[in-house]
């Protein structure tokens, strides 16, 4: 879960009537049909096109809450089925209820049963495909006077500052109030951070509210609920009370769980800090992007216009008939799109698919993966051409006429490492140290959070390819003197975008995520776009990494195989593999034959049923052999080493020359060790049907094995022969 994700779990941040005791419960989702995509994913269904309105959607939910559905496992009808947001994919729902405490009953069905929206509509018989994750649900505050929309954003030093504030606030009075803010930050919430009890916000939120007897709001994270929470006091003076009153103090915690049972447990000792204000919101204060201010600049199609220093766009960087064969490839059916992945940028996961070569950019720490060995870094090498003695351009012409995807891919990219940027003060600039490519595909509707490329990640020199739709990209200054300047650019398709020194390090980039654009003033649809971004991949001293390259096409990512264990990593080949083809005689005379085995192996072996049939994978010169054979069982042996396993066939290994006396195999037994049943196989892909072992040992192989995904396989194998 990320960062801002956590906040999801937040309460009472929703203004509500203030009349009565009745029990307010906000669901949230996206309440909207979906379709399914071609490659099997699910996609909200454009609101343009979408019959979904806020009517049907009304009636729905009303069919839904305002009657008891015993599947579903709701214990009462709501009074009242209130839709919050106005336009599709409709994800705030408001839900009114007699008693608080019936309101509870329902949050705590839908958080037990993880209903899902799917769910929710099925048993009202709504024959439409809605997402199939489980429903946020929150339980709103009493206390009405209190609440705002309030942003939150991700920690900045010190550790727990977090920023609370209210639209319309000016940044003077957010600086005065900086001192003494009526929001608060608590840590130490638990003496113990394993008290098992307290595991729900909501109790949480009612053991505070009740311990500081005045009104205020609580604001809790799944993850940190043992750690700490911020309060929203209804004045700076309360809050300064509390301060005064609990620092440095232990509290007794106390509420009533669900079937009324009172708890009570006791906290750290408290530490109490105001929250302050972030960077984020003060851009957003000075840009003045609140309610009622200027609505956003428009569109400006001309970098020229622009005059972000380091920005440059070269229309027509590829060819109409290029594009169509770059998008062939890399957006046709066996797109080897990568699963999608966290980012703390956009609440939870990426939404656009990605694909990475090279190297992966993991979303998730904002950084590159630079041990491809490692699970989860594994990706494509970067295509490379192989264009004998024709020249660059004949390659590519060659390569789109015959349909060749993946050589123009790494023909357009040979051509951007060759081009040469000018810029008027800097001089002549290429980027020939290029080694990783993203490929970002963003639906209609879809964008990228602002941000600047990680500077310890990648080098200078960020290139953007954009294929299929055009799309505007918007800059926002993070330079301390213009900090909040924003301008917008038109990226045409087939176009390249260079971001480079202050354009790259100074500002931030993104794409908001909507269907349309204005471009010089006219509201243009959005299309799919498939944007190539190139980047240079840095070492931890800052230096380009290798540029991990093949010509062979289709890179090895036979998706879904993307992160395919069967693969033998190099390291495996040339270190293990070579190694023991080299020393399989020695090995054999040196420790095989002294015959020394471990203890838990052979006392597994002993317990067998005598007639067992037993995989020995990875059974090497067949050490383990006489063990199996004493105790009466069978043996198939397995390895990928064919000189090892020629050493347990040779004459030698069937003698007992030199084996100790406790070791060898007695008289009976002898006649099972004449013809060893062995096979020269990966573990990866053990040559056994299922189920036709009784039982399987892997004796030393499992450390020889790079990754966490081939140990893995390796158990799923063993695991397969004997079931
Ligand atoms: O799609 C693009 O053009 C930009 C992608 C981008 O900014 C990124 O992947 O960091
Ligand atoms: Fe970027």
């Amino acid at each position: 879960m990320t960062q801002t994700a956590t906040f999801r779990s937040i309460l009472a941040h929703e203004p509500i009537p203030s009349d009565d005791q009745h029990g307010y419960l906000h669901i949230q989702g996206a309440f909207c049909p979906k379709q399914q995509r071609r490659d099997g994913r699910e996609q909200q269904e454009e609101k343009q096109e979408s019959y979904w309105t806020v009517e049907t959607l009304q009636t729905a939910l009303s069919r839904v809450f305002q009657h008891n559905f015993a599947s579903l496992g709701f214990p009462m009808a709501a009074t009242q089925v209130e839709v919050l947001d106005t336009v599709a994919p409709f994800t705030k729902i408001r839900l009114i209820y007699e008693t608080p405490l019936q309101a509870l009953h329902v949050l705590v069905v839908i958080r037990q049963r993880k209903t899902t929206i799917q769910s929710l509509f099925q048993c009202i018989d709504l024959d439409e495909h809605f997402g199939s994750r489980p429903i946020q649900a929150t339980l709103l505050t009493q206390q009405p006077q209190l609440s705002d929309t309030i942003a939150w954003t991700r920690s900045s030093p010190p550790k727990f500052r977090r920023l609370l504030m209210r639209p319309g606030e000016s940044e003077t009075l957010l600086q005065e109030e900086r001192a003494t803010t009526r929001f608060v930050f608590v840590s130490n919430l638990l003496q113990n951070e394993h008290d098992a009890d307290w595991d729900e916000p909501f109790w949480v939120a009612q053991a505070i509210r009740s311990a500081f007897a005045v009104d205020v709001e609580v604001f809790v994270n799944h993850k940190s609920l043992s750690k700490y929470c911020h309060l929203g006091f209804r004045s700076a003076e309360e809050a300064q009370q509390a301060v005064a009153t609990y620092q440095g103090k232990q509290v007794e915690w106390k509420w009533a769980g669900a079937t009324g049972t009172e708890h009570s447990i006791t906290s750290g000792m408290l530490f109490l800090d105001y929250a302050s204000i972030t960077q984020r919101s003060r851009r957003r204060l000075v840009r003045g992007d609140g309610p009622g201010e200027p609505s956003r600049s428009e569109c400006t199609s001309l970098t020229a216009d622009v005059q972000i220093p380091g920005l440059v766009l070269i229309p027509d960087f590829v060819s109409p008939e290029e594009e169509a064969v770059l998008l062939a490839v890399l957006d046709g059916p066996h797109a080897p799109w990568a699963p999608a992945q966290n980012t703390p940028t956009e609440g939870g996961t990426v939404k656009r698919s990605v694909q990475h070569c090279g190297y992966v950019f993991d979303y998730r720490t904002a950084d590159v993966l630079r041990d491809r060995s490692n699970s989860g870094a594994d990706c494509p090498p970067m295509p490379a051409v192989d264009r004998g003695d024709k020249t660059l351009e004949e390659y590519l012409g060659e390569s789109v006429r015959e349909g060749c995807g993946w050589e123009v891919v790494a023909g357009v990219i040979e051509r951007v490492r060759r081009t040469t940027f000018s810029d008027e003060d800097d001089g002549e600039h290429s980027y020939k140290t290029i080694n990783q490519l993203t490929v970002n595909r963003y639906a209609p509707g879809e964008g990228i959070g602002s941000h600047v490329d990680t500077p310890s990640a990648f080098g200078d020199g960020l290139i953007s390819i954009s294929l299929g739709s055009g799309i505007v990209m918007e800059f926002n200054c993070v330079q301390e003197e213009t900090k909040g300047l924003r301008k917008q650019v038109f990226l045409p398709p087939r176009s390249l975008l260079l971001m480079s020194k202050e354009a790259r390090y100074s500002w931030e980039h993104m794409i908001v995520s909507r269907m349309t654009d204005t471009i010089d003033g006219e509201v243009v649809r959005r299309g799919t776009r498939v944007s190539l971004t190139l980047r240079t991949a840095l070492d931890k001293n800052g230096s380009p990494m290798a540029c991990v390259e093949s010509h062979s096409f289709p890179p090895c990512w036979g998706n879904p195989n993307l992160l395919s264990p069967l693969a033998t990593p190099d390291c495996e080949r040339n270190h293990v593999h070579a190694v023991y083809d080299a020393i399989a005689t020695q090995w054999h005379h040196t420790r095989g034959k002294r015959g020394v085995l471990w203890p838990g192996a052979t006392q597994f072996l002993q317990k067998l049923p005598p007639g067992s049939v037993v995989a020995d994978v990875g059974c090497g010169d067949g050490k383990y052999f006489p063990a199996i054979w004493e105790a009466g069982s069978y043996v198939i042996g397995t390895d990928i080493s064919l000189p090892l396993l020629e050493t347990a066939t040779s004459a030698a290994s069937l003698c007992d020359e030199g084996v100790p006396e406790s070791r060898r195999v007695s008289e009976p037994r002898r006649h099972l060790r004449n013809r060893p049943a062995i096979a020269v196989a990966d573990c990866m892909s053990v040559p056994l049907r299922t189920g036709s072992c009784d039982a399987a040992i892997c004796i030393a192989v499992m450390h020889h094995l790079s990754n966490e995904s081939r140990r893995r396989r390796c158990i799923e194998e063993l695991t397969e022969v004997c079931i």
